[in-house]
């Protein structure tokens, strides 16, 4: 079965509704992880609202978040942040992209632990800057090497990240795919509540 028959597939969608069981998605991971990217194609395909914390930040701000950090500093960025998290995760459910930062502070993962499941796109090195590297928007990066300073975000933030509750793989292939993928991994999630009413039932 191809990627396109596959995500077509009514059966994988209702499993992975059933998987969410009405909560917000949460997808956290590193810039250029495809939160965004990956996120949209989620809720188009599971027929759910799609919010983005970044663009929810920027809207209420009425500035970019690049203009944030330079006029106001990151703290105030952050602080900021945990407020729309908190309003967006109460609207839901929704699928949220979040920030690269956003899942780093604990009172956000307690936010998101409370009203969701948390998903980690998980990409390596090569794969994250080919897709950051042209673009200029992201004042973490504006370093003198990037590159290194994106390897110093991997290094302090994957353990962070492991926290969450599913993890995919976003690998370098088709955003599709990788779409798929979450699908998949919302599916297990419901064969495995399956497994166990039915072995509460055997039981
Ligand atoms: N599987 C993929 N294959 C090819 N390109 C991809 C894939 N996933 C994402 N991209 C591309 O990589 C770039 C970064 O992705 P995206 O903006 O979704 O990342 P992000 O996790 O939202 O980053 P940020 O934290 O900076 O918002 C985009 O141009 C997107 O189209
Ligand atoms: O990784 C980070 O800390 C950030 C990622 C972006 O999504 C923005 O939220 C902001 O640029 C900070
Ligand atoms: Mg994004």
């Amino acid at each position: 079965m191809n990627a396109k028959q596959d995500s077509g597939n009514p059966n994988l969608k209702q499993k992975a509704l059933s998987g969410l069981a009405g909560r917000n998605l949460i997808l956290v991971g590193l810039m250029g992880a495809g939160k965004t990217a990956i996120g949209k194609l989620v809720a188009d395909k599971l027929k759910l609202p799609y919010v983005d914390t970044d663009q929810e930040i920027e809207a209420a701000a009425q500035m970019t978040i690049a203009d944030l950090f330079e006029q106001y500093g990151e703290p105030e960025f952050r602080a900021l942040e945990t407020r729309v998290i908190e309003r967006i995760l109460t609207e839901g459910p929704a699928i949220v992209s979040t920030g690269g930062g956003a899942f780093v502070n604990p009172v956000n993962r307690k936010l998101i632990a409370d009203s969701g499941l948390s998903l980690w796109l998980k990409a390596d090195l090569e794969t994250l800057w080919d897709r950051v590297r042209r673009r200029q928007t992201r004042p973490l990066l504006k370093t003198e090497n990037p590159k290194q300073t994106l390897k110093n975000l991997m290094d302090a933030r994957y353990p962070v990240y492991a926290e969450a509750e599913v993890t995919v793989l976003s690998r370098n292939v088709r955003k599709e795919t990788v779409m798929r993928d979450v699908l998949k991994a919302l599916a297990a999630l419901h064969d495995r509540n399956e497994g166990a009413a039915h072995d509460q039932d055997a039981g």
